[in-house]
């Protein structure tokens, strides 16, 4: 079992989930109430929990000076965490003292040192903002904040409306499936629930005065601009491809790849056809067609100009160079000369890309190097993920993005593309884990969502691309109206 549904059930064998009628500090009832006070009685799973917190920042490759736990229930788990990796760490109090120094923060505070903030529960984020607020007073930044549990009610764009990205590790949806999964609650409770959270959100975006009267949106405090995917598109460095791909996605306002994860050519390309208007990206898995021809990959590139969106055979390549220039150009399937792009583990070192490049940088192609991996228990975390980035910006003439989770450079002309998207989160019963588009998109800074089954599944394939393209670009509208001001 998966360490996060594992800790969910031991979060309810503790008592630490609650059912029934609570007041949140707020004052709105909630039907569920998370209780994480509980976790000091219990220092395994207290540890448990410190240990997934830690593994987030790397995973996130979070850049920090210092570490502050919003008080008091996440106090205890910085401890830990700075304990254990020997992190420097900052005290908040909630009461100045009357005597002393009167200081609101224990540590060193240096001007400039970004503060890395974390929280046990977050509904509105107000707590984690309380906290920032403190902080910034000492001259420090906050730039992310970890969570263990995110009620999903607003928290993540409240923090994002104000300069801070939220990571959570466990979301309410994902919560109430696997308590729903393992027989803990009733369907009936865990829809009243999801019912409850959705009708309940407490973000509103918030105007101030702009001086002549008029209201603007409050501006956030993340330093950079964001560069939209038209800008993107015309930096001096980038792939070609990866600039064309950009331009395609501004012209149809799409930043949506579907899977199209079918074994028949003709249901490929009937996909093709009637879900190419919506999409910027179409991505195959050539090797499960069952009746491949040459004129399959001749067939869908004239689909492709058609309705003007590029191919991207997910091969994961993954052996020596010599080895992948051969199943790359030649076999059965030739993917080099009907693929646009492909994607490469990083594991075998730079020698995949230097044999992918060897044959696809001739003919304009290029790879995406996977840097994580949608499923549960990937390996492709922290160090890992960083190789890929740095292999990536050493070969950055053939590699033009990740695979990933999201953002994982701030380099513009890298795209981000992000697999395991649905409209709901949740998982398949074989690993895949799903995250919602604005999840993706606006929270974690990805460019692309790939979406498969809530597609390919839905009653109407049509109606659901539509879906999923909207989604995902209102997540892309949304973080740019975020971070252009
Ligand atoms: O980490 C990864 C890498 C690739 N995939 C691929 O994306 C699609 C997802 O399909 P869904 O039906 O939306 O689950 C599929 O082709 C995978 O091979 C991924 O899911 N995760």
């Amino acid at each position: 079992m998966d360490s996060v549904d594992s800790l969910i059930l031991k979060l309810h064998d503790v008592n630490a989930v609650k059912f029934g009628e609570y007041k949140l500090k707020s004052g709105m009832m909630t039907p569920i109430y998370i209780d994480l006070r509980v976790l000091v009685s219990h220092p395994a799973l207290m540890n448990q929990v410190a240990t997934l917190i830690y593994q987030k920042v790397k995973d996130e490759n979070l850049q920090f000076d210092s570490v502050c736990g919003v008080p008091y229930t996440a106090l205890p788990l910085a401890t830990i965490i700075c304990s254990r990796h020997e992190l420097p760490m900052l005290i908040r109090r909630k009461e100045a003292k009357d005597y002393g120094t009167k200081k609101m923060v224990e540590g060193i505070c240096r001007e400039g040192d970004i503060c890395l903030i974390i929280e046990d529960t977050v509904t509105s984020g107000t707590s984690i903002l309380e906290t920032a607020e403190v902080l910034y007073k000492e001259g420090l930044k906050v730039t992310d904040s970890i969570v263990l549990m995110d009620r999903e009610q607003g928290g993540v764009e409240m923090l994002a409306s104000e300069g801070i990205r939220l990571h959570p590790i466990i979301s309410m949806f994902k919560l109430l499936n696997v308590l729903q999964a393992a027989e803990r609650i009733d369907a009936q409770t865990a829809q009243s629930v999801r019912k409850f959270i959705l009708e309940n959100n407490t973000f509103r975006p918030k105007e101030e005065e702009n001086g002549n009267g008029e209201s603007r949106p409050k501006k956030p405090c993340i330093e950079h601009k964001e560069m939209t995917y038209a800008e993107r598109a015309k930096l001096p460095n980038i792939h070609a491809l990866a600039s064309k791909l950009l331009t395609v996605m501004e012209e149809k306002h799409s930043n949506l790849c579907v899977s199209a994860d079918v074994t028949s050519t003709e249901e490929l390309l009937e996909i093709a056809e009637s879900l190419g208007p919506k999409i910027c990206l179409l991505k195959t898995h050539i090797d499960i067609l069952k009746d491949f021809t040459s004129e399959t990959g001749q067939k869908l590139q004239a689909v492709a100009e058609k309705h003007n969106f590029l191919i991207f055979e997910d091969r994961k390549f993954a052996d020596i160079g010599n080895t992948v220039k051969h199943q790359y150009e030649g076999g059965l399937y030739q993917i080099s000369s009907w693929s646009h792009m492909v994607n490469a583990h990083v594991v075998p070192g730079p020698g995949v890309v230097r044999g992918l490049s060897a044959v696809g940088k001739p003919l304009g192609r290029a790879c995406l190097l996977i840097g994580q991996m949608s499923s549960q228990g990937a390996l492709a975390t922290g160090d890992y993920t960083q190789a890929a980035v740095k292999m990536a910006e050493e070969n950055s003439d053939f590699v033009m993005g990740f695979i990933c989770g999201g953002k994982l450079t701030t380099r513009p002309e890298f795209i981000h593309m992000t697999p395991g998207v649905q409209l709901q989160s949740g998982g398949d019963g074989l690993g895949q884990q799903y995250s919602t588009p604005e999840n993706v998109i606006h929270s974690k800074g990805s460019d692309v969502i790939i979406v498969g089954r809530g597609i390919l599944e839905a009653p109407d394939r049509l109606k659901a691309a539509e879906a999923y393209r909207k989604s995902g670009w209102d997540g892309y509208t949304r973080r740019l109206a975020l971070n252009q001001q």
